[in-house]
């Protein structure tokens, strides 16, 4: 059965129109306001660390620990959920900020952008460092508006842990379960912050089942609200049976207090918060071994007689193995749980050795580092961002580029703290740099010490790829793996102000596009227009914005389209015959195949032969066979688009001698289009349902379509 949606491609779509009205509306109502506030540098950046103050940390005297002290983690989550609050909020009790921003009035650190500041949202992601109680933190504030994923996804694939921020009046949402989904491919272990408990309708119960039931994770709780909505005050930590209650007249939050719960004032909570202790000693016994073993022996009669280092060292290990996810919950505008949640980032989150990188074997300490994001700075030129797996990084240096095979000089090693950074002699493995000077690397090269550095590398994992032969190939092991780039889903032409500004636009698009690798840029072969491909609405509507602001175009955009494709839902099978006579040639092909649904998110189609029909066949033959398959599949038979997820065997071919290769790939072609239509026109009450279905269960896993098209599609049934 043919079904009649538009896939949008890798990431699945939604229109910003749709997204603006589903769920941003307190962003819409902060822009709003901020229509006549808006200041375009927002905060005060004397409040920035390292410039002026002495009631703040200076990022100069960050603290340089061993590595088993160093944090890499990233804030993630849907849309509006809390992320830049939250390190607005961690910042400041860190000390590395003097003031509390507001993601509403404009003036966060992390949300630099002159975009981001004016609509209230993230757009790239932040980086930032800072020290909590002896630990170092590198944290990587994410974007969660669905157009900009893939800036979530190059971040997780560099970071060692993440906190997934949830509102807790919402629970699961739609673009969680694609974060989560992105953490889940790069194995992050990961702690969920149940945010916005003071938000009338938010519930801890809620939020928890929906992880639970949504993202098949198992919760670990370790602390309850005390109060929900606005009756929220604080927490009870499970694991130490103490509540820690916000200061009410100090607005900021700093300042909380931690009391042991007595049975003579919380008798009640006392009694429900040991019933939660019970059930995460019994939770966590059984999934770490280790554990069980100490409860069942030492403490089986009384579990209260169980000291929480020794639960916490078992909650570690149980996050790291990613079999649990620990929970806690807060809020962040009202300044409470974000100094706990600090703690728990330190306390269950893996320092860079505890992750299980393969490929370090190989480097034996020399320099490894993975290039995961570049921007442009007009006067200092591309910044690279990297992350520093194994060796150090020192400024004046030289440098291998795997990927590139070319060797560059770092100019300059730069901490960042969001759009600050601070020039620095040299940084250790297992931190995040900000290079200058590097000119030809690019988003996912493999950054090594020297060639001969790279040979010695390549030696040592030929040695053990001849022991062990059935492992990944050589190139795979020593390279680091980049992300995968998505298809862009939206495009339109873009033009200069005039002719003459042309090659100014090319520079503008070509800097853009080192910046963001889910932007395209193409020449349409028939107008010679450039076509800007991007990830959505918003994501082209923000590079319009950004080449007007930062490099003084004024261009003009032709009508948004949207990358359709198109796919069937059940397998069809056909058989063809194309009979022709040219001149005094007879050309006589008669095929059978089969088109079958797949999972692949791919417009490539996969071919497959029944057992005993590609073996005899010529070269030629079976390249005119694939020829006619992809032709048939450029454009699908309800709206011309692209045909993706199928796969299609071919059953028999029977070739009367003398038929050209072009008759066979027409044939095939025929015979694959045949399938398609049938698959469209078949069934028209099931075809109905099956597309009524797909959009809901699509609007749940964050594949939105245009209302357009589903207009287009009921029209057609
Ligand atoms: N009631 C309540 N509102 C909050 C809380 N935390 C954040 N907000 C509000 O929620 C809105 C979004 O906050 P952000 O911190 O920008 O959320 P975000 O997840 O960073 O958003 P994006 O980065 O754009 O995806 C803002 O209006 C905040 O003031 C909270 O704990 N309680």
């Amino acid at each position: 059965m043919f079904s009649h949606l538009g896939k949008f491609g890798v990431n699945h779509k939604k229109t910003p129109i749709l997204h603006i009205n589903n769920m941003c509306c307190s962003k819409i109502k902060a822009s709003l306001k901020r229509l006549k506030l808006y200041v375009p540098l927002g905060r005060n950046y004397s409040s920035l660390p390292g410039l002026v103050g002495n009631d703040i940390k200076s990022l100069h005297s960050i603290i340089s620990p061993p590595i088993a002290k160093i944090r890499n983690i990233g804030i993630m989550a849907h849309i509006d959920a809390g992320k830049t609050t939250t390190t607005e909020r961690i910042l400041y009790y860190s000390g590395y900020t003097r003031s509390l921003g507001d993601v509403d009035d404009g003036d966060t650190v992390t949300d630099f952008m002159a975009q981001e500041r004016e609509r209230g949202i993230t757009i790239q992601s932040a980086a930032v460092t800072f020290d909590w109680k002896g630990y170092r933190v590198n944290l990587i504030d994410t974007p969660g508006h669905v157009d900009f994923t893939l800036e979530v996804e190059r971040c997780l694939r560099v970071l060692d842990g993440a906190v997934a921020v949830f509102d807790a009046s919402a629970g699961v949402e739609a673009q969680t379960l694609t974060v989560w989904r992105q953490a889940d491919k790069h194995k992050i272990p990961r702690i969920c912050f149940l945010n916005k408990m003071d938000k009338t309708g938010a519930s801890f119960k809620y939020a928890v089942e929906s992880i639970r039931e949504k993202l098949k994770a198992k919760p670990l709780l370790l602390q309850l609200p005390l109060g929900e909505g606005k009756a929220f005050k604080g927490v009870v930590d499970v694991v130490s049976k103490e509540k820690l209650v916000w200061n009410r007249k100090l607005e900021d939050g700093k300042d909380f207090e931690r009391k042991p719960l007595l049975e003579m004032s919380d008798a009640e909570l006392l009694k429900e918060t040991t019933e939660a202790r019970n059930a995460l000693i019994e939770q966590v016994a059984d999934l770490d071994d280790e554990f069980a073993d100490l409860v069942l022996g030492e403490f089986s009669e009384n579990f209260d007689l169980l000291p929480a280092e020794k639960l916490q060292t078992a909650i570690h290990r149980v996050t790291l193995a990613q079999t649990a996810v620990p929970v806690l919950c807060g809020s962040a505008l009202k300044n409470k749980g974000v100094q706990p949640l600090l703690d728990a980032i330190t306390m269950y989150l893996p320092s860079p050795e505890e992750r299980n990188y393969e490929f370090l074997q190989w480097y034996k300490g020399d320099l490894c580092a993975l290039a995961f994001k570049v921007l442009h700075d007009k006067q200092r030129g591309p910044l690279v961002f990297m992350r520093i797996y194994s060796g150090m990084i020192k400024p004046q240096s030289a440098i291998y580029n795997f990927n590139g095979n070319c060797t560059e000089r770092i100019s300059r090693l730069l901490l960042p703290f969001a759009d600050q950074h601070i020039e620095i002699p040299s940084l250790t493995a297992g931190n995040i740099a900000l290079t200058v000077g590097l000119k030809h690397t690019a988003t996912g090269d493999t950054i090594v010490s020297s060639k001969s550095s790279a040979l010695a590398a390549a030696r040592r994992a030929e040695r053990e790829g001849e022991k062990k032969p059935r492992q990944n190939n050589e190139a795979e092991r020593l390279l680091l793996a980049g992300v995968e780039i998505p298809e862009p889903v939206f495009f339109c032409t873009i033009e200069p102000p005039s002719v003459a500004r042309q090659p100014d636009l090319d520079y503008a698009l070509k800097c853009l596009q080192r910046e963001d690798p889910s932007l395209k840029v193409k020449l349409d072969p028939d107008s010679g227009q450039t076509v800007l491909c991007g990830m959505g609405e918003l994501h082209i509507e923000i590079i319009h914005d950004r080449i007007k602001r930062e490099y003084g175009l004024e261009t003009y955009l032709g009508p948004l389209q949207v990358a359709y494709r198109e796919t069937i839902l059940n397998a069809v099978h056909a058989t063809d015959t194309l009979d022709r006579t040219l001149g005094d040639k007879r050309h006589l092909v008669t095929v059978e195949l089969e088109v079958k649904p797949i999972e692949a998110s791919s417009v490539t189609p996969v071919i497959k032969y029944a057992a005993g029909v590609g073996e005899d066949l010529p070269k030629v033959s079976q390249e005119a066979i694939e020829n006619g398959i992809h032709s048939a599949c450029l454009q699908g038979p309800l709206l011309g688009s692209p045909v993706q997820d199928v796969a299609i065997t071919l059953h028999s071919l029977i070739i009367h001698p003398g038929t050209s290769t072009t008759m066979i790939s027409a044939c095939v072609s025929r015979c694959v289009q045949k399938t398609l239509c049938e698959a469209l026109g078949r069934n028209c009450k099931k075809r109905r349902y099956i597309v009524v279905c797909c959009w809901r269960s699509l609007f749940f896993s964050n594949i939105f379509i245009q209302e357009g098209l589903l207009r287009y599609i009921f029209s057609r049934l």
